[in-house]
């Protein structure tokens, strides 16, 4: 295993460019399951889950084609549907959370899908019901096998209808769309999901041949089609790392330029760092963030404290709110932070107040940080990362903290930002990966 080693305290600087977005990714991919033609996608991350998804389509029969460093061709001429009993695809297909929206495309295609329950974090509850619920309402039969943790799914003839869906799930709005582009007839999907990943993924189908309207907003109508045809798909900058650099920028008082970051996509994530008083500049489609000694926390308009809550987009992604957090851990003032979406994603927090954070955490969805003002600084400390988001929140922490700090299983970061270390090399910081395993206590 492997962990990074970071000194902290240094100011970095200069520029930095987003990875293309992994959340788009996985959906994007999952796509081209659903034409035998070829389709081209740029801007694909460099990363274990995208990376292991890729792999996934290619066991399955797909023609993968590696035109440049982040730009493959796919073609799903041929697919092998007994690949679904294999061991192999038990044990790859339940290793990362996207692996779930190739079902959708699958039964779109082929009337029939099977996946293991997949994984992704252990951030609480991740259930599937919206998925299954959509794909039945299409008409399709799913069993779940609950020993062998393996879904089967069976649709002879999918046929367009009315969901409303339960619960405005990003992958499961993603899945359902793959399902209904090629059902007979017309589908309504109100309470959709509409994140820009959900947009662009919308937007490709309809360059295949697709007729997605409502894009961007919670009612998606789809026209069913009979055929999907090829087509080229630039990936989005990546939001969460565009969010994740600012938060950086702020805690260790760096300049920092986040180049391309496609501004207009980002909805409230820049407000939402300006309330924790953070500076920051738009300059063309570049974000500029400079270097501060001190941020103070907006109060809301009547002087009391401010929440800052997760929700459904266009409000702000559960993803980033530890990386809020951390931040809020060194401005004047106080916040509440509530996570609404997942029950284990704050826990984190006990190796931030071990740093010497000043935050209580109220209950698994809600913690209150009582900014210090940069009156100290955390200390480094040796620490696990329990998840993505988490895990990168240690590392800013760790890069504004005075001292030596050790974050191991960082698989867990890898997972999302790409080459991370050698990109903040870049900018000046001093972290090391070293060959370590957590220590057991
Ligand atoms: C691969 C991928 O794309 N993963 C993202 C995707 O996961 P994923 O698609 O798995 O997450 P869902 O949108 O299904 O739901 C996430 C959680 O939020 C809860 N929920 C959801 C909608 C809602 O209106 N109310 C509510 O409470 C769900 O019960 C669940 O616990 O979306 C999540 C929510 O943005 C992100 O954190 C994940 O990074
Ligand atoms: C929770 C996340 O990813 P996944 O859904 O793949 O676990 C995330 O990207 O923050």
């Amino acid at each position: 295993m492997n962990a990074f080693e970071i000194t902290g305290g240094i100011k970095l600087k200069g520029e930095i460019t987003p990875q293309g977005a992994k959340n788009e990714a996985l959906q994007i991919l999952s796509a081209v399951l659903l034409t035998k033609e070829k389709i081209i996608i740029s801007n694909i991350p460099d990363i274990k889950d995208v990376n292991k998804l890729i792999e996934l389509l290619g066991d399955l029969g797909v023609v993968v084609e590696r035109i440049n460093k982040d730009t493959y061709s796919f073609e799903a001429r041929n697919i092998d549907l007994n690949f679904f009993e294999s061991d192999t695809f038990k044990a790859k297909g339940g290793g990362l959370r996207g692996s779930i929206m190739i079902v959708g495309p699958l039964l779109a295609r082929f009337g029939k899908a099977a996946i293991p329950k997949p994984g992704g974090d252990k951030i609480g509850r991740r259930r599937l019901d919206t998925h299954f619920i959509g794909f039945e309402k299409l008409g399709a039969k799913f069993i779940y096998d609950s020993k062998k943790a393996f879904f089967n799914v069976d649709a002879t003839n999918l046929q367009g209808a009315y969901i409303l869906l339960d619960e405005a799930s990003v992958t499961g709005t993603a899945n359902i769309v793959m399902a209904a582009v090629l059902a007979k007839g017309t589908t309504t999907i109100y309470n959709a999901a509409c994140e820009p990943y959900l947009q662009q993924l919308c937007k490709m189908l309809n360059r295949m041949g697709a007729k997605i309207s409502g894009i961007g907003s919670n009612l998606l109508t789809i026209e069913g089609v009979d055929v999907l045809g090829g087509t080229e798909h630039r990936m989005l900058p990546d939001m969460i790392e565009i969010g994740s650099f600012i938060g950086m920028a702020a805690m260790t008082e760096s300049e920092i330029t986040i180049k391309n970051v496609c501004y207009d996509e980002l909805g409230v994530i820049p407000e939402v760092f300006k309330k924790l008083g953070i500076k920051l500049e738009r300059r063309g489609d570049d974000i500029y963030v400079p270097s501060q000694k001190h941020y103070e926390i907006d109060t809301f308009i009547d002087g009391s404290i401010l929440t800052i809550a997760d929700s459904p987009w266009p409000g702000f992604t559960p993803d980033l709110l530890s990386i809020v957090l951390v931040v809020a851990t060194q401005a004047k003032g106080n916040v509440l932070i509530h996570q609404k979406m997942f029950e284990s994603r704050l826990f984190f927090v006990d190796k931030l107040i071990d740093m010497g954070a000043q935050i209580i955490l109220c209950d698994p969805h809600r913690a209150t940080v009582n900014g210090i003002d940069k009156k100290y600084k955390l200390r480094g400390i040796s620490m696990t990362s329990p998840d993505i988001r988490a895990g990168v929140s240690l590392l800013i922490a760790a890069l504004s903290a005075e001292g030596k700090s050790t974050i191991y299983n960082i698989e867990q970061i890898e997972r999302g930002y790409q080459d991370i270390d050698t990109r903040l090399r870049a900018l000046g910081a001093q972290i090391k990966r070293v060959n370590a395993d957590a220590p057991s206590h």
